[in-house]
């Protein structure tokens, strides 16, 4: 098989104060995967998602995007393959125009000129804001801050997009707008999430962390009819929505 756009291999991780928070977690992710990362609260997924792109350093075992490991020696590479969008726009908006936001990581880069503007326009678009280009984010709503959020990572070209509870916040209709733009882009998506509708809309494949350790990689269908593995691991689907009267998907 070719290799995976992420290898994460044996990986384990204590924080400073003694606590464990990872526990040999291995998880390998193929171009163009949609995959949910799922488990409750305190499992280890944000944990695991910080040593992606190096802001955590692996206690054991390791982590490579499309074969390049993740070590100080080149973070740079790795943060431009590895886009992370966090739950809060506001932590990765603080410039006074959204195109000036989505400019700043390519600019960082050396890109200029014509090839910088096409750059950027190319990545709001893909996000349905390229008519918002010199509005001042903190003029947005939380959706549409949230959409720019997304394109100043796209804006990178990532090898793999990771998305930090992309539907938190968001009213129904824009909910609904992102899960259209998510699964219209030509990515590979790890989604960190507890909405498990979302997770069973955009993504074929969930994987189920529950303290620090895999318990569960396959068909977002099969986990999340799998009534064991989800009470084991606090997993509930929410009022209403019932995987099997919808169907594989
Ligand atoms: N800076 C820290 N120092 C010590 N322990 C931490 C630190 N950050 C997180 N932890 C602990 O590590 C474990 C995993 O936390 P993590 O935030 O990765 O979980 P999570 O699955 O992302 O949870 P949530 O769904 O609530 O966001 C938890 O027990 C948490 O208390």
């Amino acid at each position: 098989m070719s290799t995976p756009v992420l290898d994460v291999q044996g990986l384990a991780f204590a924080y400073p104060d003694g606590h464990q928070a990872l526990y040999g977690v291995n998880l390998h992710v193929h171009r163009g995967e949609r995959v949910a990362l799922l488990g409750p609260n305190g499992a280890g997924k944000t944990t695991l998602v910080l040593h992606l792109n190096g802001i955590l350093d692996a206690g054991a075992g390791s982590v490579a995007v499309s074969g390049l490991p993740v070590t100080k020696d080149n973070l740079r590479e790795i943060r431009r393959r590895v886009g992370i969008v966090f739950q809060d726009p506001d932590d990765q908006l603080f410039m006074p125009t959204v195109r000036d936001d989505v400019a700043f990581g390519p600019a960082n880069l050396g890109i200029r000129g014509g090839e910088l503007e096409k750059r950027v326009m190319e990545a709001l678009d893909k996000v349905g804001m390229a008519d918002y280009a010199d509005r001042p984010p903190h003029h947005l709503s939380f959706g549409q801050r949230r959409r720019v959020a997304v394109a100043t990572v796209l804006v990178m070209e990532p090898e793999i997009l990771v998305l930090d509870e992309p539907s938190s916040n968001l009213d129904p209709a824009s909910r609904r707008e992102l899960a259209e733009i998510l699964t219209g882009l030509d990515v590979t998506l790890l989604m960190v999430t507890h909405d498990l509708p979302y997770a069973f809309e955009l993504c074929p494949r969930s994987v189920v962390l529950s303290d620090g350790v895999v318990v569960a990689d396959g068909p977002t269908y099969d986990v999340l009819t799998d009534d064991a593995l989800m009470a084991a691991h606090r997993l509930e689907l929410p009022f209403g929505f019932d995987p099997r009267a919808i169907g594989r998907r």
